[in-house]
């Protein structure tokens, strides 16, 4: 089954030795009862559960660093949905890591659907060994299989669905790439957990950091934010000035 929003870390894709988008979307995290406090403003008026994870015997096997990677997921009252990752070294030596969120966003069809704030950024495309290309168009819009990691990107994004009349709108921090997937057909056919025709209400576009790894020094903390809205697309650029804000 796909969806939801896997968490790609230590790595990103198959970049690295260890499984596509390494192994923490595969484990089972635990309830953090005590994590150390965010800002009253990530709670206020929120639902939310505090996960943790830290590496199994088997993870150290392949990835010899001990970390603590707690993962706060909250809802708001409007239905805006909160992710906060924090990931601290508790090794005696630096780590380096890649990550994203695997966001995965239900659409009415992809070919009615464009997104706003990655026009004119460099991107590296995973359908071409990740050579590097500079985007051309007014936005982006789909009719056939994209698979890029766009770079230095802003830190809010909007996914217009056209049909549905509904934006989605990205807000991230700590996270300067931006992953655009859709497998079109071929590749869905190739794919089991996906049928043939899904990838028409399916696309992922994912907040991350990948082209520069994260280095974390002993007793050093990263934060990653996510935040995803959905909006009356009604909506234009001028809007996005509310969530700047
Ligand atoms: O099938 P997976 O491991 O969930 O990966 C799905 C896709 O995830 C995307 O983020 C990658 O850029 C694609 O290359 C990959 O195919």
């Amino acid at each position: 089954m796909r969806g939801g929003i896997p968490i790609c870390f230590p790595q990103f894709g198959n970049c690295g030795s260890l499984e596509q988008h390494g192994f923490a979307r595969n484990k089972m995290w635990s309830i953090d009862n005590d994590p150390p406090p965010l800002h009253p403003s990530d709670s206020d008026g929120k639902v939310f559960v505090d996960l943790l994870l830290s590496p199994a015997e088997e993870d150290l096997k392949c990835w010899p660093h001990c970390f603590e990677f707690r993962l706060r997921v909250s809802l708001g009252m409007n239905g805006d949905l909160a992710m906060i990752s924090r990931i601290r070294n508790i090794d005696a030596k630096p780590f380096n890591f890649s990550f994203a969120y695997h966001t995965y966003l239900s659409v009415s069809d992809i070919s009615e659907v464009r997104i706003e704030g990655l026009e004119t950024l460099d991107y590296l495309d995973n359908l071409c060994q990740r050579e590097r290309f500079t985007e051309q168009g007014d936005a982006i819009t789909f009719e056939s299989e994209v698979d890029r990691i766009y770079l230095g990107s802003p830190n809010i994004i909007a996914v217009i669905d056209h049909e549905k009349k509904r934006t989605f709108v990205i807000k991230k921090e700590g996270l300067p790439d931006v992953v655009v997937w859709n497998p079109w057909e071929k590749k869905s056919k190739s794919m089991t957990d996906l049928g043939d025709e899904e990838y028409k209400q399916m696309l992922c576009v994912d907040g991350a950091a990948i082209e520069r790894q994260i280095t974390l020094k002993p007793g050093e903390e990263w934060t990653g934010r996510l935040e995803l809205s959905v909006v009356p697309s009604s909506y234009c650029s001028d809007d996005l000035d509310h969530f700047r804000s």
